[in-house]
């Protein structure tokens, strides 16, 4: 990446491509340049100004009044074109818009709602392990586990109907594909998307889901006048988009920091309540979610710079997570560290508000693994799968020893 100092207000201008297959195959070299060519860099192919260090990252997210959401969290800016679906009603909304949608939602999956499931959930998880160790002590961890027990789990949870469920990650694969540019990963979806689109609307009716779940739960509080009905769809939708893809990748990429450290997973054996810490040190490690921007509402001066009024801005998350600013050893996935305060769930107002139900899932297959298995390794060529917003495995070859 040539970075050249413009002469006036000492902002780094780079052409870089953030979401070549280049860089989506290896973004750490691009993510050091950027950190270090100070708090804000102008990205002159896409006419966007680049957060990549904590701070400045940390920054944009907790100050939504400067820095908006409701002209859309990609490159896209809403106030000029149009959205390729109805905006979220959380994502892609500001105060006081985005208020009812999250309450509901933060009651819906708040930790108290799901303590009923993670008795189930940990049951799931233990029957998975066995059916997968039983075929054998060597998988594809992709398939086997990081796809196969979200899938197994939370259609359930919302309450979705048995039928079209492998819609699911192709629809959410493209929506995280929609928040870069309209390049040939968008162009790949684009043909199936507005069947995986009607699919996926026909689920968030009510009478498509369980009387009991998280679908259910939204249209109850549609009943009490917490939301509008016409809200509760789009607010079902919300589950269908963001809380797929987003746990799978997320498990792949716990399952993928242990097989490469396997002094780690010794650490987890011993220590089987390091499940949760593992997780979130596996989302800074990794940052399932690379990337997404803001739009700003005002002239914001970052560093020497002033990002003019209506500008989108692109943070790194995955930057920001291994800013040797804010982290010791930042490249090192370390139990013993404290991972709190990463962003890769965002932080501030629009946070992620399906964390605890990620952390559940995650925990429920490591704590089932670390209990069958002694050691787990890479056992082959892995793949990495290309996505403009989500850091994905294609495959995890793993080799297990059990216990
Ligand atoms: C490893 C798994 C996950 C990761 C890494 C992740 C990451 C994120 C991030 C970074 C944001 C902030 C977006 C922004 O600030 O614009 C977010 C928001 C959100 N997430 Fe997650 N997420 C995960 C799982 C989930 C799950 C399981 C659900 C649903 C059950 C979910 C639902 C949402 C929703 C609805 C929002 C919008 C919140 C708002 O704008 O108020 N996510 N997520
Ligand atoms: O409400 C929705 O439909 C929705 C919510 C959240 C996301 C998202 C975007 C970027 C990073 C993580 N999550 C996508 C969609």
């Amino acid at each position: 990446m040539t970075l050249t100092a413009s002469p006036t207000d000492g902002l780094p201008v780079s052409d870089v491509d953030p979401f070549s297959h280049e860089v989506l195959e290896d973004p750490l070299p691009l993510h050091e340049q950027l950190r270090e060519a100070g708090p804000v860099t102008y990205l002159s192919r896409y006419d966007v100004h680049a957060l990549a260090r904590y701070d400045e990252v940390h920054a944009a997210l907790v100050d939504w009044q400067e820095f908006q959401s409701a002209a859309g969290v990609g490159l896209s800016n809403f106030r000029t074109e149009e959205p390729w679906r109805p905006p979220s009603l959380l994502l892609e909304a500001d105060p006081p818009q985005h208020d009812a949608p999250r309450r509901v939602l933060t009651a819906v999956l708040g930790p108290r709602a799901l303590r009923r499931l993670r008795e189930r959930w940990a049951a799931d998880a233990e029957e998975l392990v066995d059916q997968v160790l039983a075929e054998g002590t060597e998988f594809d961890a992709v398939t086997a586990l990081s796809q196969a027990f979200p899938l197994r789990v939370f259609p359930d949870a919302v309450g979705l109907g048995p039928d079209g469920r492998e819609n699911l990650l192709p629809y959410g694969d493209h929506a995280f594909n929609a928040f870069g540019p309209s390049n040939d990963l968008v162009a790949q979806g684009a043909p199936r998307i507005a069947e995986l689109s009607a699919w996926v609307g026909e689920q968030c009716q009510r009478e498509s889901l369980a009387e009991e779940g998280f679908g259910a739960a939204i249209w109850a509080a549609a009943d009490r006048g917490d939301i509008t009905p016409q809200q509760a769809p789009l607010i079902v939708r919300s589950l269908l988009t963001a809380g797929v893809d987003t746990t799978v990748h997320g498990i792949s990429a716990v399952l993928y920091a242990f097989a490469s450290n396997p002094d780690q997973w010794a650490r987890l054996r011993a220590e089987p309540a390091l499940a949760r810490v593992a997780f979130d040190e596996a989302i800074r490690w990794e940052s399932p979610v690379q990337t997404f921007f803001r739009t700003t509402t005002t002239a914001v001066r970052i560093g020497d710079a002033v990002v003019p009024e209506g500008h989108k801005v692109l943070m790194f998350l995955a930057a920001a997570n291994r800013d040797p600013r804010r982290w010791a050893d930042p490249d090192a996935f370390d139990l013993g560290r404290d991972p709190s305060g990463h962003v890769g769930f965002g932080m501030g107002l629009h946070q992620c508000v399906g964390q605890h139900v990620a952390r559940l899932e995650a925990e429920s297959v490591l704590t089932a693994l670390a209990r069958r298995v002694a050691r787990i390794e890479l056992a082959g060529p892995t793949r990495r799968h290309h996505n403009n917003t989500l850091r994905a495995w294609g495959n995890l070859p793993m080799a297990v020893q059990p216990a």
